[in-house]
């Protein structure tokens, strides 16, 4: 099943799966199986972070799941309160050891906290990470375009992905059009809304069954042809399978747009990365 994931290819010349998996909350010997089952459905894009306290359990799931490391994408994230250069690579290097990695796919400077004034000394460091072999790819989440600028003005290296909170009520026009003139890929987090009661929206609800298919599988639909990476999390097999499968089927322009359309509500969390920080 993973062979029929399209792939996306990044400013760096690596492939990221067009769909990931979500770990938030994905934790505990539970968390190996739930990982363990999206492994077995196909995800091959893992998405974690340093603060979900759940890099264990992403290296347990590989290792128990099988599929070859070469084969992987596994991600994880750089928190607030490490963005000084040393404390940043001593924080890769934990990432690695809390997971039983020799290296990871992608590592993202998790938000810019941007009082702090530190991302730009973080970025420093991941490139660097990146050079000793730590990491394949670098990028970041949350990051504005007034952010995106400084690290490109100040190092020369664009990020290869920006994660944002990305959803029908939530569909980020101007950041995502920074993104594609800059060459950096969309990944969605939130993709789903998170339990809000966008999965019962009506006027998806009607795409949905024009389609012969879920709200989200129309969501996540909608992601992959804006060209996002969405990241949806599950513990639910049934979820899980519904979620990969949406490879068969295409929307029209007509839909794309009517979904770009619905009002927007702004972030969900209050989380503006202009003045939210997180450590
Ligand atoms: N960089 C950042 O700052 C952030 C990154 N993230 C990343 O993004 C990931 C995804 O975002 P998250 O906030 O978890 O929310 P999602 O939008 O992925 O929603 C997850 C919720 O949707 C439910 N769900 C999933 N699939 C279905 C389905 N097919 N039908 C009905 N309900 C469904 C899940 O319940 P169930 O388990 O029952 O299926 C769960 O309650 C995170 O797990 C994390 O990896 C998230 C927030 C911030
Ligand atoms: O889950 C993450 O990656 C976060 O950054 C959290 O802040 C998340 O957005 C959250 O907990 C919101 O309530």
């Amino acid at each position: 099943m993973a062979n029929h994931i399209p792939k996306v290819v990044l400013n760096d010349g690596l492939k990221v799966p067009a769909i990931g998996f979500g770990t938030a909350w994905i934790k505990g010997t539970e968390g190996v199986q739930h990982l363990k089952t999206a492994l077995d459905l196909g995800y091959r894009l893992i998405d974690s972070a340093f603060n979900y306290e759940n890099e264990g359990v992403v290296g347990e799931a590989v290792r128990q799941g099988g599929v070859p490391r070469d084969q992987l994408f596994i991600t994880s994230k750089l928190p607030g309160r490490h963005h000084k250069y040393d404390e940043a690579i001593v924080t890769v290097q934990e990432s690695l050891y809390r997971a039983g990695l020799d290296y990871y796919d992608l590592y993202l400077i998790h938000w810019p906290n941007p009082k702090v004034n530190l991302y730009v000394e973080a970025w420093q460091a991941l490139i660097d990470a990146q050079k000793q072999g730590m990491i394949r790819s670098i990028g970041v989440s949350n990051f504005l375009p007034e952010h995106l600028d400084r690290l490109i003005q100040e190092t020369g290296v664009a990020p290869s992905i920006n994660q944002i909170e990305l959803h029908p009520y939530y569909n980020q026009a101007e950041q995502r059009a920074y993104h594609e003139k800059h060459g950096i890929i969309t990944e969605s987090w939130s993709p789903l809304g998170r339990g809000t009661d966008l999965l019962k929206n009506e006027q998806l609800g009607a795409i949905a069954t024009a389609h012969n298919k879920s709200i989200s599988q129309i969501v996540l639909r909608w992601h992959v042809q804006l060209g996002a990476v969405p990241i949806p999390r599950s513990a639910s097999e049934e979820h899980q399978r519904e979620n990969i499968n949406i490879f068969d089927f295409t929307l029209s322009d007509e839909e794309m747009k009517l979904i770009s359309d619905i009002p927007t509500t702004g972030p969900l969390w209050d989380q503006d990365p202009a003045v939210y920080e997180e450590f």
